[in-house]
């Protein structure tokens, strides 16, 4: 068996670094060894979700309970990830690369999920501006800039490859595209594992948008059989899991027993976390009819939840509760800077309360503010897993989103209609123009949020959701803001190449999403069709 690039992939300068033919093979290794136990996971997923539309509810797993009642720890926290108190998020091309490593963060979430665009270009490009990143030879020459990288302390690369469902469609095995997350993984621990261990700087990784233990099964077999392929001692590599689906949040000891040789924390993915919740709900019923977007804080009950057992989990296993993304971004706007400030603030202050180790941020502007609070928490330490352990959090308080129902009824707004509609339409063209994250109305937007924005007007269409203007949600309804949200755009993305292509695209896409009858599991899949 072998792997090929399919014919017609845009050429991308350098690719003969990553794709090598040794690359190349070990990718086919991994693809013969895990790609049938992958699909099957895949396929239970669908299972999983299909007994919830049949009436099944969620809850701690029965056949589990020994491990969530036995006394055991994860493998110890290394040197280089013993201090998380900052991590900043980004996609990896050049530029960002550089400005991450220089922000002064302890940890960056190098992204190729969330934040990226999968066109080949970022996918190879991506490879390349790591292994440079790594090995500290890269450099920038941009807009008459200058980018290296700075003297003194870097932070810490923790790469984070897309998720269990994605294909990649630019590399072929048998005819089938191969698995994106083995694709990026594959050829970021073949190119560079050795290297990051002989600087004692990993190799980790954040792992996202698990949904069973058995997928955190596969991603320790994947480790275990790629640190002996390489010639890696076992146990070097070190994974931050992303609890954001709904499912995973009934399942967060099993995922750090199933990775307790390789696990060194848990994230609050909070974004992918509330389309997971809408998703797996979207048709049981009013009481999992979620209001709009921007009233469900962490500060919701089934937020909360979910929040406190995290930390307790985590605690209790000696692995880092890191905490998530307040998508405030500092703005140019003196009043909106004032705001953005002010909400990073407060949700970095209640991280560091709840007992989290650290936590992100979106912007290297906003290091300073998350760095400050966590300090104050951590005093001279670098950790407070003595924090948070008794948490006591019964499964229906993860599934309360009836406490968000105000006089029994959960308040949708036609502001709220509208702005899903307006974000998730420029997330979209943006995301097919080649970037993964945007700022809107000084918000950072990436994949969660649009999904968390597109599958909201699924639900409220469905549920035949009144809104707080008399209006009822319909199809014209979405259809018309739609057409007037494209029409807003429609001028900046004409002065785009292929800008007025692509907005087309993006309005169809969000219109099919949005009020088909059947919902689609992800929207990064069929936007991933229309991308060359
Ligand atoms: C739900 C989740 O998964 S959250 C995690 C995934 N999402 C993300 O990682 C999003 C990360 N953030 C970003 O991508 C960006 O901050 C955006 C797209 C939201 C805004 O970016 P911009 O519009 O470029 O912001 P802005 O103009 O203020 O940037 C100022 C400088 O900071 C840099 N910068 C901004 N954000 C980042 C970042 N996250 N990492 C590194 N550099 C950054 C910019 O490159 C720019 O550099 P320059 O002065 O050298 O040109
Ligand atoms: O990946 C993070 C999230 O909030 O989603
Ligand atoms: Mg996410």
């Amino acid at each position: 068996m072998s792997i090929s690039v399919v014919a017609g992939a845009p050429v991308v300068p350098g690719a003969e670094r990553v794709l090598t033919p040794a690359a190349l093979e070990f990718l086919d290794a991994l693809h013969a060894k895990f790609g049938d136990r992958r699909r099957e996971l895949l396929a239970l997923r669908t299972t999983r979700r299909d007994a919830v539309a049949a009436g099944a509810t969620l809850d701690f797993l029965p056949e589990t309970a020994e491990i969530r009642a036995g006394d055991w720890t994860v493998a110890p926290t290394p040197a280089y990830l013993s201090d998380r108190r900052v991590e900043i998020t980004g996609p990896t091309d050049r530029k960002m690369t550089i400005n991450a490593m220089n922000s002064g963060a302890k940890v960056w979430l190098a992204d190729m999920e969330d934040a990226n665009t999968p066109h080949w270009p970022n996918v190879i490009d991506g490879q390349i501006n790591l292994a440079d990143a790594i090995r500290e030879t890269i450099t920038l020459e941009q807009g008459g800039k200058s980018y290296r990288l700075a003297d003194g302390e870097h932070a810490v690369i923790v790469m984070r490859p897309r998720g269990w469902h994605l294909p990649e469609k630019h590399l072929i095995r048998a005819g089938e595209p191969l698995s994106g997350s083995l694709v990026d993984f594959g050829l970021y621990f073949f190119h560079n594992a050795s290297e990051l261990l002989a600087r004692g700087r990993g190799p980790a990784f954040y792992l996202p948008k698990m949904e069973s233990h058995l997928e955190a099964r596969l991603w320790a077999e994947v480790f275990a059989f790629a640190e002996q392929y390489c010639g890696i001692p076992a146990g070097s590599v070190r994974a931050t899991m992303l609890i954001e689906t709904i499912w995973a949040a009934f399942e967060m000891d099993e995922f750090l027993y199933e990775l307790r040789d390789y696990a060194s924390g848990l994230n609050a993915g909070r974004w992918d976390y509330l389309f997971s919740a809408i998703k797996t709900f979207r048709d049981a019923g009013p009481d999992f009819v979620l209001p709009d977007r921007n009233t469900i804080t962490m500060a919701a009950p089934f937020m909360k939840a979910y929040s406190d057992l995290l930390v307790a989990t985590c605690h209790k296993r000696g692995a880092y509760a890191i905490g998530g993304m307040a998508a405030f971004i500092p703005s140019k706007d003196p009043a909106a800077n004032e705001v953005a400030f002010a909400k990073v603030r407060a949700d970095k202050t209640r991280e560091a309360d709840a007992g989290y180790e650290g936590s992100w941020v979106a912007h290297p502007g906003l290091v300073p503010v998350c760095r400050e609070i966590f300090d104050a928490a951590l005093g001279d330490g670098v950790n407070q897993l003595d924090k948070g352990r008794d948490a006591q959090v019964p499964g229906p308080e993860l599934l309360n989103f009836k406490s968000l129902q105000i006089d029994g009824v959960t308040p949708v707004t036609e502001a709220g209609l509208r702005g899903n509609i307006s974000v998730a339409l420029e997330y979209l063209v943006t995301w097919l123009s080649g970037r993964g994250a945007v700022a809107i109305h000084h918000l950072m937007e990436d994949a969660a949020t649009a999904e968390i924005s597109r599958s909201q007007v699924w639900q409220w269409l469905q549920a035949h959701t009144m809104l707080d203007t008399g209006r009822m949600v319909t199809v014209a309804l979405i259809t018309e803001i739609a057409d007037a949200a494209t029409e807003d755009l429609a001028d900046a993305w004409a002065e785009i190449p292929h800008g007025r292509n692509l907005l087309a695209d993006a309005r169809n896409l969000l219109v099919d999403l949005t009020t088909r009858k059947n919902y689609v599991d992800f929207l990064t899949l069929p936007a991933y069709d229309l991308i060359p």
